[in-house]
């Protein structure tokens, strides 16, 4: 498959992070090139999504920078944010919509031409496509905010938890889909407490 998107090298150069005036980690280096996975793991509590808010831009590090293609992403915000998706628990998916309407009213928003049908598919959503997403179980919806990752190519996926609600044919999926974004050049940070079927680059793991 052909290049979608511009891929970068992500970098963490001696961050550190503090919440609630608790240090939860410092000093992390890390670097990430196009096609790399890193696995965060942990227990509650620990800092797995606060690094994601790092990563995302969502929050500043009490130390240190995060840097795609050696650049602080602190100073160009709405750049990094249009390079990156986030999946976490809470989906922001529109219940009323069905799953072909939240995913062409993502693509609208992100300012795609993402492939809505091609998505449906690969997250065995064809059949459910006519339903609004407020009556899918939570597998089901699941699956659709997964969809949304592939309607729009990014090249930087901050996922947490995304195996949540998912059965073992769709974590398959869920394995497919990170698989296919790193080969095309993508980078994927996984926060997860499953045992996934995957091949990290590096793997991070906090301590309690
Ligand atoms: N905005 C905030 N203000 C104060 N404390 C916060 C804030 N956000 C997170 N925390 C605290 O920081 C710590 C780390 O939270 P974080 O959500 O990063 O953990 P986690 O490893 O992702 O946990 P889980 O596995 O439960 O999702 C927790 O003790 C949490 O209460």
């Amino acid at each position: 498959m052909p290049d979608r998107f511009e891929q970068g090298r992500l970098a963490i150069a001696d961050l550190a992070c503090s919440r609630g005036g608790r240090l939860l980690f410092e000093g992390l280096d890390l670097r990430l090139d196009a096609g790399d996975l890193l696995l965060v793991r942990g227990p509650n509590g620990s800092g797995k999504t606060s690094l994601l808010h790092l990563l995302a831009g969502m929050a500043s590090p009490s130390a240190g920078n995060v840097l795609w293609n050696e650049s602080p992403i602190a100073e160009d915000l709405p750049a990094h944010r249009a390079r990156l998706h986030r999946l976490t628990l809470s989906d922001g998916l529109k219940g009323a919509l069905t799953a072909g309407e939240n995913l062409r009213y993502a693509t609208r928003l992100l300012n795609g031409a993402g492939d809505v049908g091609a998505a449906l598919e690969a997250l065995d959503l064809a059949g459910l496509a006519m339903r609004p997403v407020r009556f899918l179980s939570t597998g089901q919806r699941r699956r659709v905010a997964l969809a949304r990752l592939t309607t729009v190519a990014r090249p930087l996926w901050l996922l947490d938890e995304p195996e949540t609600g998912l059965d073992q044919a769709n974590r398959q999926r869920l394995t497919d889909l990170i698989a296919a974004q790193r080969r095309e050049g993508g980078i994927v940070v996984l926060v997860s407490h499953a045992d996934l079927d995957l091949d990290p680059t590096v793997s991070l793991d906090f301590e309690p």
